[in-house]
């Protein structure tokens, strides 16, 4: 499934934080979209997975204007892992990926054994099956990242939009979470800060900053010394490693 945006404008607060994005998720490419605090790109993933109404420009999921769609169609073409979840109720790990099942479902129609099956393997896939019965709330940080992960896999849509998905998480659950997301064989869209997973595990990245898009290619293009030093104001070393792998080297700044 295709994602892309066009001249997308958005207010927040009465400013405008967007100004003319255009942005291409192809087909089952996994996309990244990177830049400093504040640059806006939560804001343009909040637009494309409809929390945020854009001001102007428009959304096309496969062509089609995103607000031409119904919201329950949207749901299922479109699953989020967002980055602030607040739970304060009391749910069960289970029942929390249950309710990716949602959008395929009618208003009070029962959780099938299809539905349990899906769910059961979206927490086995993620490593949380053995957390199933306790409750959301209790869960560690990374625990709790993982579950919302499970819930978006069950949602079952083909494209997944992940706001800095490896927000808590420790480096081998990290690496497993790009790992997994990239044999999804699905479009990703992923807010992603470290900029050394964005070069090992993106298709194409698109770099913003204060709220344009300032730089998109692939890794090895866009990820140059220059770029870093003038979006990111840091000093880095960016080069490939015996493995082939492009890897960025930070200095701090009292040593350059
Ligand atoms: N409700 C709001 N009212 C006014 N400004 C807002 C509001 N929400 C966000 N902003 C501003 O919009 C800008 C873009 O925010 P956004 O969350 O999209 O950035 P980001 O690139 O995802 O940042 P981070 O890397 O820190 O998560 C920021 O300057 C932020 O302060």
């Amino acid at each position: 499934m295709e994602i892309r945006t066009d001249d997308l404008h958005a207010m927040l607060g009465g400013t405008e934080i967007l100004h003319g994005i255009d942005f291409t998720a192809g087909d089952r490419s996994l996309v990244g979209v990177i830049g400093p605090n504040g640059s806006g790109k939560s804001t343009l993933l909040k637009c494309i997975y409809r929390v945020l109404k854009p001001s102007e420009g428009a959304v096309f999921v496969d062509g089609q204007p995103l607000s031409e769609y119904r919201v329950r169609d949207s749901a299922k073409k479109i699953a989020v892992l967002a980055q602030h979840n607040f739970y304060n109720f009391e749910f069960t790990v289970q029942d929390v990926v249950l309710m990716g099942r949602a959008p395929h479902k009618r208003a009070l129609e029962r959780d099938s054994a299809a539905d349990f099956k899906i769910v059961h393997e979206a927490m086995e896939r993620v490593g949380v099956a053995s957390l199933r019965d306790r409750l959301f709330s209790t869960l560690s940080g990374g625990e709790q990242q993982r579950v919302l992960l499970a819930r978006a896999l069950a949602q079952q849509t083909p494209c997944l939009i992940l706001d800095e998905p490896t927000n808590h998480l420790d480096i081998k659950y990290q690496l497993e979470l790009l790992d997994l997301v990239r044999s999804l064989d699905r479009t990703v869209i992923a807010a992603i800060h470290d900029l050394n997973i964005a070069a090992m595990y993106c298709d194409t990245i698109f770099v913003m900053q204060s709220g344009h898009i300032v730089a998109a290619g692939a890794p090895r293009d866009v990820l140059t010394r220059s770029l870093i030093r003038s979006v990111y104001e840091v000093d880095a070393d960016v080069f490939t490693d015996s493995d082939g792998l492009l890897r960025v080297l930070f200095y701090p700044q009292s040593l350059v």
